[in-house]
C-alpha cells in the first residue's frame, strides 16, 4: 500500500520565496477607475487580511468606499487596517470572524451594518484547501474545506440577504469562487464546495431578485498571493503553464473585477460567473500536489 501523499507546509519557512503583491504595490498601483466610484458605498470583504481580499479592500478604500474585512487571524487583520490607514488616510474595520460559524457571522454582519449604517456589497473571499489526491482525503480534511468554502459563504450569503430584507435595502453579493469546469484534479473538496457556490449563487439571483439582491461570482484561475504558500515549490514552478498566456495573474486584477462588480456598471449583471484566468479554462489542469507519474510520459506538461 503506497503512503498518502501529504505537503503540509510550515507557513513560516523564511526559506521560501513571499510571493503576492507588496503593500506598497496595493497603494500606488494604477486603476482603471475613476476616484470616487465607489464613493458612499459600504464593502465588506471577507479573508481581507490577505491576497486578494486585502488587495480589494486597498482599491475600495482608495475608490472611495467604507470597508469591513474579517478573517481568523487578528494580527493580519489589524496590519491590514494599519497599513491602508497609513497609505490612504482611512480607517476601515476590522473584526476577527471564522466564517464557519454562523452566529460569529450574525454578528459580524450586525456590527458592520450598525458601523456603517448598511452594507451595500458582500465580497465572500475567504477560503482556500490543500492539495491532496482525494481518494487520501481525511473526514477532517474534507469537513473543513466543505466548511469553509461552501457552508461559510453561505452563512455569510444569507446573513447579509436577511438584513437587506429586513431594512428593505438592495443587496450586492460577490463570490468568489475557482475555475472549476474541467474539475481541479488533487482539489476535489475545493471543486465540489464552489460548484456548489456557483449554482447557489445562480439560484439565489433567481430567487432574491424581489428583494433587489444581485449575486454573482467570479471565478479566478492562478492567482500569485501569498496562499501559494499552501502549495510545494515544484508544483508552484508549473502555475504559469496552467493557461496558454503562460502567466499567473495577481490579486489587483481580482481586485479590479471586484470593483466593477460593486460599481453601477454591473447593475444589470445576475447570477453570472465571471472567469479570470488567462484562458486556462480551455488549457490544461494544474496538478497542485504534484503531477502522477502515470500523466508524465514525455516530460514535464
Ligand atoms: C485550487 C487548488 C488547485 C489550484 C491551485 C491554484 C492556485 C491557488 C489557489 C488558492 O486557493 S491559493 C489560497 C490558498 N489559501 C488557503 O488555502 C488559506 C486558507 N486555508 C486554510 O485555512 C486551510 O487550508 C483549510 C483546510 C481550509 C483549513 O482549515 P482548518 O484551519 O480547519 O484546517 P486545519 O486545522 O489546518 O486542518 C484540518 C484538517 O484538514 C486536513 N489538512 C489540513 N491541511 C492539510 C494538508 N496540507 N494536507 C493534507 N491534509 C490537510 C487534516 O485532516 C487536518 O486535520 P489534522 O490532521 O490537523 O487533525
Ligand atoms: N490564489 C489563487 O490562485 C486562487 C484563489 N482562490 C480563492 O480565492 C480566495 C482568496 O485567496 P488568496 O487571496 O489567494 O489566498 P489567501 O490565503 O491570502 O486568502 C484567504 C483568506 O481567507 C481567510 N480565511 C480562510 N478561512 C477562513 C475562515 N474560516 N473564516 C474567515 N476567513 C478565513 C484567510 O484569513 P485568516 O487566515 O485570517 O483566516 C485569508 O485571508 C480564497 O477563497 C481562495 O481559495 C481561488 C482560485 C485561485
Amino acid at each position: 500500500m503506497t503512503a498518502p501523499k501529504i505537503f503540509r507546509p510550515d507557513l513560516n519557512d523564511p526559506t521560501r520565496p513571499k510571493r503576492g503583491l507588496t503593500e506598497q504595490d496595493l497603494a500606488e498601483k494604477a486603476t482603471v477607475y475613476r476616484p470616487d466610484l465607489l464613493d458612499g458605498q459600504t464593502l465588506l470583504i471577507t479573508g481581507g487580511g490577505s491576497g486578494m481580499g486585502k488587495a480589494a479592500a486597498f482599491l475600495a478604500v482608495r475608490l472611495g468606499a467604507n470597508v469591513a474585512i474579517c478573517g481568523r487571524d487578528v494580527e493580519k487583520l489589524e496590519r491590514t487596517r494599519d497599513v491602508i490607514a497609513k497609505e490612504t488616510g482611512k480607517e476601515i474595520f476590522i473584526q476577527t470572524t471564522t466564517i464557519r460559524d454562523p452566529e460569529a457571522v450574525e454578528e459580524l454582519i450586525g456590527s458592520v451594518h450598525d458601523k456603517f449604517g448598511g452594507i451595500n456589497t458582500v465580497v465572500n473571499n475567504a477560503g482556500g484547501q490543500f492539495p491532496q489526491d482525494a481518494i487520501d482525503f481525511t473526514r477532517k480534511g474534507w469537513l473543513a474545506v466543505i466548511d469553509t468554502n461552501l457552508n461559510g459563504t453561505w452563512w455569510m450569503m444569507q446573513e447579509a440577504a436577511k438584513r437587506w430584507r429586513t431594512d428593505g435595502k438592495p443587496g450586492n453579493i460577490i463570490n468568489i469562487v475557482a475555475n472549476v469546469e474541467r474539475g481541479m484534479p488533487q482539489a476535489a473538496h475545493t471543486c465540489a464546495a464552489r460548484a456548489g457556490v456557483i449554482y447557489l449563487s445562480k439560484t439565489l439571483a433567481t430567487e432574491w431578485a424581489p428583494f433587489n439582491i444581485r449575486i454573482n461570482c467570479i471565478g479566478p484561475g492562478v492567482i500569485e498571493t501569498e496562499g501559494f504558500a499552501m502549495y510545494p515549490e515544484e508544483a508552484l514552478a508549473r502555475f504559469h503553464q496552467a493557461n496558454p498566456m503562460k502567466m499567473r495573474g495577481d490579486a489587483w486584477d481580482v481586485a479590479e473585477a471586484i470593483a466593477y462588480f460593486a460599481s453601477p456598471a454591473a447593475r444589470f449583471i445576475n447570477g453570472d460567473l465571471m472567469i479570470l484566468d488567462g484562458g486556462q479554462a480551455q488549457w490544461g489542469v494544474i496538478w497542485p500536489g504534484g503531477m502522477p507519474d502515470y500523466f508524465n510520459e514525455g516530460g514535464a506538461a
